[in-house]
């Protein structure tokens, strides 16, 4: 299988990796030019709690990218998903299917736009991990599950080979699953539920529970469940008994993707993952009031950190 990874930043470079230790699928990662220069230079790096790994690995730009490739894992950011489309067109053809690891929705529309219906799959990782200035890619937790599927929900030939070429990797669990999209709707509401409890509250969950914030988080996460399940997407008691368990535990280090962004003065994703909620929360007539801060406390962040304000 021939799998092109769109970025080899924390996910691309983990997952992608891993498949090139491995050696179950032939891997080529489609990077920038600065990125390129490190993975030359260092190869990919990762470091993990299931062990370290280092290696050489292919990589492109895209003024060199040709078609024929089985699989793109897409695995750039939300606001860098206009620049990845066009990245990744000269290398996608009839046989390509697009499997998008990026939290969120409202990017398999876009990519659906772009490429068509039979290209793109669904998908979605659960994962704690962070691309180093340094180009390290470092695996915080045990999380590890990377899940995708046919968008219309069938286990098709091609999501079972992705799952094979997974099979032998060290450190992930790869599933084809029948219902993708209610598990993506599944994991907006933990990682809606989190991302806003994080970004409020500039802390993980163990910090804010130790704050007397499990009231709180567990009122977010029934009203994300509000939300999944006005869209058609109700979620099992199983999944919430568990969520509500990790938003009590006083001990967790759980923190989101975009609490790490704006503790090391990244671009968040908030438009894509909260403004989405919100919207969301506001069609399903669901109190929001929480939603919108967080996404107001975001967005005037980012405008700090685009004016150089930040300290
Ligand atoms: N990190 C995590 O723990 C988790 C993240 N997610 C989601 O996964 C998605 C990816 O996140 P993450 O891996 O953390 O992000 P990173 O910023 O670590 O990696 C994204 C990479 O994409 C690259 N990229 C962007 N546009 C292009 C392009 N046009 N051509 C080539 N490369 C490109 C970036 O390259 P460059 O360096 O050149 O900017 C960057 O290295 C997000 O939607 C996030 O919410 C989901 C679960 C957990
Ligand atoms: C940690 C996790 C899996 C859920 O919150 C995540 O997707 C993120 O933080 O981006």
């Amino acid at each position: 299988m021939r799998i092109l990874v769109l970025g080899a930043g924390a996910l691309g470079g983990y997952f992608g990796g891993r498949l090139v230790e491995a050696a179950s699928a032939e891997v080529t990662f489609l990077v920038r030019p600065a990125r390129r220069t490190t993975l030359a230079r260092d190869g990919l790096r990762i470091e993990s709690p299931f062990g370290a790994w280092r290696g050489p690995v292919t990589a492109l730009t895209t003024d060199e990218l040709r078609p024929g490739w089985d699989v793109v894992l897409l695995s750039c950011k939300a606001y860098d998903l206009e620049d990845a489309i066009a990245a990744i067109r000269p290398g996608v053809d009839g046989r390509t299917a697009i499997l998008p690891v990026l939290n969120g929705l409202s990017h398999l529309d876009r990519l659906v736009d772009a490429f068509g219906p039979d290209r793109v799959l669904g998908g979605l990782a659960k994962i704690q991990a962070t691309l180093a200035a340094d180009g390290l890619v470092r695996q915080l937790n045990d999380w590890r599950w990377i899940t995708f599927g046919e968008r219309e929900g069938r286990l098709s030939d091609r999501v079972r080979a992705i799952e094979a070429a997974f099979a032998p990797c060290k450190g992930v669990a790869a599933r084809a699953v029948p219902d993708v999209m209610a598990r993506m709707w599944e994991k907006l509401v933990h990682l809606g539920t989190s991302a806003i409890g994080t970004v409020l509250m500039r802390a993980q969950v163990g910090e804010i529970v130790r704050a007397g914030g499990t009231p709180f988080l567990h009122r977010l996460l029934e009203r994300n469940a509000a939300i999944a399940a006005a869209n058609g997407f109700p979620v099992t008691e199983a999944f919430l008994a568990e969520y509500r368990a990790l938003f009590a535990d006083p001990a967790s280090a759980y923190g989101t993707s975009m609490l790490r962004d704006i503790e090391a003065g990244g671009r968040t994703e908030a438009d894509h993952i909260l403004g989405f909620l919100l919207e969301a929360a506001r069609r399903a007539g669901v109190p929001e009031e929480a939603h919108e801060a967080a996404l107001i406390h975001a967005r005037a962040y980012d405008q700090r950190r685009t004016t150089g304000r930040l300290r």
